[in-house]
């Protein structure tokens, strides 16, 4: 699990890696540049664009001027626009800045004309992490030109103008894609930066995680390797039992399907056996959408405790607050609970009380939000998020582009996996299904919720890669098998 810390242990991390490794803060900046070199070389190396790179007078700036001088080498034609002379600029820019070709057109702000940079692709190196307030003169002044004018547009390490950790005050530099060092930063990861931040590339600077365990952060980015070691491995004498039996509750008033993507996505997820409790009518439509599917009625309560999990919410509606509240007293193991299920939470809020330890609450933004009241933005919706699931010793899992797990113990996973054509109904029934399933199969609530989160992801990106914008659930949770081929997962 990649740890993700804040733009101010950053420095500390350098510093004590340059040591550990014994090279210099340039080897270090070096070796950044060189990631984003490569990663630009493999993504735009054929393209015969000119180059222009904005460099402030920090690090940020000093990556920049190497980028510059290594994509020169690599026969791009590049010019570099500067804000600061030598003498006020960081010591590695001032490295970087000696070892510019000759060849390479360099501008001064004052002098340089934006519409030269018009259509061209335009790196962002004016401000990384060091940025410790809003952009103002010629530094906005820049900013803002950019943003007007056309061509691709890359910011290194961070778009310009966005804090590490904080929103956003004023104007940043709108990417198309981000390339951050080593891991994402938290502000990276918030909706509220979707339009500055673009596509998100995460570049390896060779820091092994283990190196990062040594900084304090609750934040993680996850991982495929940690998601593989999180997995219960089974033999040839497995049976069906070993798999579970899961109890899928939901799907009434005209919503069935809801509860069938989430059944069939716990077949698809491996569970042994999957029941259904719907409304009474829709048995003929589950038994046809999968034969596999066995539906259950009201008498089910009496053996709810046989089940290994539940999952309980999608298209469920209003139930009697009653019935819900002998569920949960009636089964007392981990439980997700989704949908309908967050918002009798909601209305209810003695209901908390009565949540297995260990349960996992799967709410988006606009279920979170009824749980847990209006925030202000995602930084406070994480801090809520953090403490609901302290409280309530629970998993919470906020669904959204990189869907954020909260655990009992206060830290955040953030997952790494997913894209925008999984924004379609049905999706979250999908994840509920995997992650009721690997409940079933014994997993850790947290192993369920890291596994969950990413191979629903995954699956995603594999159905997304036929059917584009034209992915539906459907087509999420057939993929959930290739997502485990693709981690080599049995
Ligand atoms: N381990 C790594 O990830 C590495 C990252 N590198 C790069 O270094 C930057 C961070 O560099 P730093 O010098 O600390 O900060 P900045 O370049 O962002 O600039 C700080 C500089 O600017 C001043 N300043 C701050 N805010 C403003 C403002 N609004 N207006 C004007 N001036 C401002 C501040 O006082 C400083 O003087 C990181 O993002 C990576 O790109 C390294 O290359 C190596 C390892
Ligand atoms: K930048």
């Amino acid at each position: 699990m990649l740890k993700i810390l804040s733009g101010n242990k950053v420095s500390e991390l350098d510093q004590s890696f340059i040591k550990h490794e014994n090279i210099s803060s340039w080897q270090l900046m070096e070796r950044a540049s060189l990631a984003f070199s490569n990663w630009f070389m493999q993504s735009h190396g054929n393209s015969g664009d000119k180059v222009f790179v904005f460099c402030g007078p920090g690090n940020n700036g000093g990556d920049g001027l190497a980028i510059a001088r290594q994509l020169f080498d690599k026969g791009f034609s590049v010019s570099v626009v500067l804000f600061s002379s030598l003498s006020n600029s960081s010591k590695d820019w001032q490295e970087n800045f000696k070892m510019l070709p000759e060849d390479i057109g360099k501008f001064q702000f004052d002098d340089f004309d934006f519409q030269l940079a018009d259509g061209g692709i335009i790196i962002d190196a004016l401000f990384g992490i060091g940025i410790n307030r809003p952009l103002e003169g010629k530094f906005l002044k820049a900013i803002l030109s950019l943003n007007k004018i056309g061509g691709e547009k890359i910011a290194i390490d961070i778009p310009s103008g966005l804090p590490s950790d904080d929103l956003v005050e004023g104007e940043a530099f709108l990417a198309d894609v981000t390339v951050s060092f080593q891991f994402p930063k938290l502000s990276l990861l918030v909706p509220d930066h979707v339009k500055f931040v673009g596509d998100l590339e995460v570049v390896d600077l060779g820091i092994p995680s283990s190196f990062l365990e040594r900084f304090e952060s609750p934040y993680y980015f996850i991982q495929s390797a940690s998601v593989k070691q999180g997995h219960t491995k089974f033999h040839k004498f497995s049976h069906k039992g070993d798999f579970g039996r899961v109890l899928f509750i939901g799907g009434r008033k005209g919503k069935v399907g809801a509860i069938i993507l989430s059944a069939k996505a716990a077949l698809r997820t491996g569970s042994g056996l999957v029941h259904v409790w719907a409304e009474g009518s829709s048995e003929d439509v589950i038994h046809a959408s999968a034969l596999e599917l066995m539906t259950e009625g009201e008498e089910v309560m009496k053996r709810i405790d046989d089940f290994d999990a539940l999952g309980i919410g999608p298209g469920m509606g209003e139930i009697p607050e009653m019935v819900f509240e002998e569920i949960l007293r009636s089964f007392r193991k981990p439980i997700v609970l989704d949908a309908d299920a967050l918002n009798m939470i909601a209305r209810h809020s003695e209901l908390w009380d009565l949540l297995p330890s260990g349960s996992i609450l799967t709410p988006h933004v606009g279920e979170f939000d009824r749980l847990a009241g209006k925030s202000m933005d995602h930084f406070d919706r994480l801090k809520k998020a953090k403490t609901l699931a302290e409280k309530n010793k629970i998993y919470l899992v906020l669904k959204g582009a990189y869907t954020c797990i909260s655990t009992p113990d206060g830290k955040q996973y953030f997952n790494s996996t997913g894209t925008k054509h999984m924004a379609t109904a049905g999706s979250g029934d999908v994840l509920t299904g995997i992650l009721t399933s690997f409940l079933g199969q014994g997993y850790s609530p947290f192993n369920a919720c890291v596994a969950g989160v990413y191979h629903h992801g995954l699956a995603g990106e594999i159905a997304s890669k036929e059917k584009v914008r034209g992915t539906i659930a459907s087509d999420i949770l057939e993929k959930i098998p290739e997502s485990f081929l693709k981690l080599g997962i049995d």
